[in-house]
């Protein structure tokens, strides 16, 4: 038996990880899938899969791991980083905070009541829409194209795609999404136009992908912007401190205290129910249960991740 701690964790996640699953799917009926995007609501309420890659490229996996879905919110994480590699972190805090808010992520109370009026940071719907105004290209075409070249990269899996139904759902009913768009342009944060900026934003909180392919985005991530995989720098290492940080503070919306309290890892989660995560230095991973608690996190993937934290001792704390 090998005493190299990695490989007694890892035989313990592929011995457990399925009973583990198990456990931690009673808690899907706690929740219920988000409708307010109507092709979401077609998501099964009974999935739940998760995938943990470590720096090898080995897989642990159990449950629905094979299930497909849309990234929504988690695509923030990296539209941030996209739009830091275009314009550096002058430019971008000049139109975003780096602050959590305390309200839902569909908020706008803020953007009247504080000035100056710019979103409180990168990671709720306003402050991603003005994220997705930064990146480079001269309209939402050149910028979703360069989105999906960087999300292939970083997935290592050049065949991700946007979601057509769901960005068509998205589109037709972000009613909300628009009014804080607006807002925005109203305050001055965006220079595009508004319908222009909400495609890109749609577009790649639409982009599809399954539990494998956010551990192996959350490993670049754990490996502060390296591909341990292909030992290649995909990203500089500040911009990934950046966006980690913003996932420990905001990555779970409003939740984000209980889940650093309870789960103490990275994390950033999006109303298809899905979770990506990492153990710093360590593993990808990727968590998908589409049941939402009122904050909008899955409910069965909070406590999945919750128990192996604890299992394993992965809170930084
Ligand atoms: N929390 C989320 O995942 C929100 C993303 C979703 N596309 C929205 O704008 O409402």
């Amino acid at each position: 038996m090998s005493h190299n701690p990695h490989d007694q964790t890892w035989k313990q996640l592929t011995d457990h990880l399925g009973e583990w699953v198990t456990e931690s799917k009673k808690h899907t009926t706690d929740g219920h899938v988000a409708s307010y995007i109507p092709e979401l609501a077609n998501a099964p309420a009974e999935i739940l899969g998760i995938c943990i890659m470590d720096a090898s490229g080995s897989i642990a996996a159990a449950g629905d791991s094979n299930f497909r879905f849309t990234l929504q919110s988690i695509s923030k994480v990296f539209t941030l980083i996209l739009a830091l590699m275009d314009n550096g972190e002058a430019a971008v805090f000049s139109k975003v905070g780096m602050e959590p808010t305390g309200d839902d992520f569909n908020s706008m109370l803020k953007l009247e009541l504080v000035e100056p009026g710019i979103p409180f940071n990168p990671l709720i719907n306003a402050g991603a829409i003005a994220i997705s105004s930064l990146i480079a290209g001269k309209d939402s075409t050149e910028q979703i194209a360069r989105i999906l070249t960087f999300f292939r990269e970083i997935a290592d899996n050049p065949s991700l795609e946007i979601n057509a139904a769901v960005y068509k759902s998205e589109s037709d009913t972000a009613h909300r999404n628009r009014s804080l768009a607006y807002f925005l342009k109203d305050n001055g944060v965006l220079d595009c136009e508004v319908d222009d900026v909400l495609r890109t934003y749609f577009s790649h909180c639409s982009i599809e992908v399954d539990c494998t392919d956010l551990a192996r985005m959350a490993l670049v991530l754990a490996h502060n912007g390296v591909d341990p995989i292909r030992h290649q720098r995909l990203i500089p290492r500040r911009f990934v401190q950046i966006a980690k940080t913003f996932m420990f503070t905001c990555g779970m919306y409003n939740a984000s205290g209980e889940f650093a309290m309870n789960v103490g890892l990275p994390a950033k989660s999006g109303v298809s129910g899905s979770i990506l995560s990492m153990v710093p230095g360590q593993y990808g991973i990727g968590v998908v249960s589409p049941p939402l608690n009122r904050k909008g996190n899955s409910t069965a993937g909070v406590h999945l991740l919750g128990k192996l934290s604890q299992e394993f001792d992965w809170s930084l704390f």
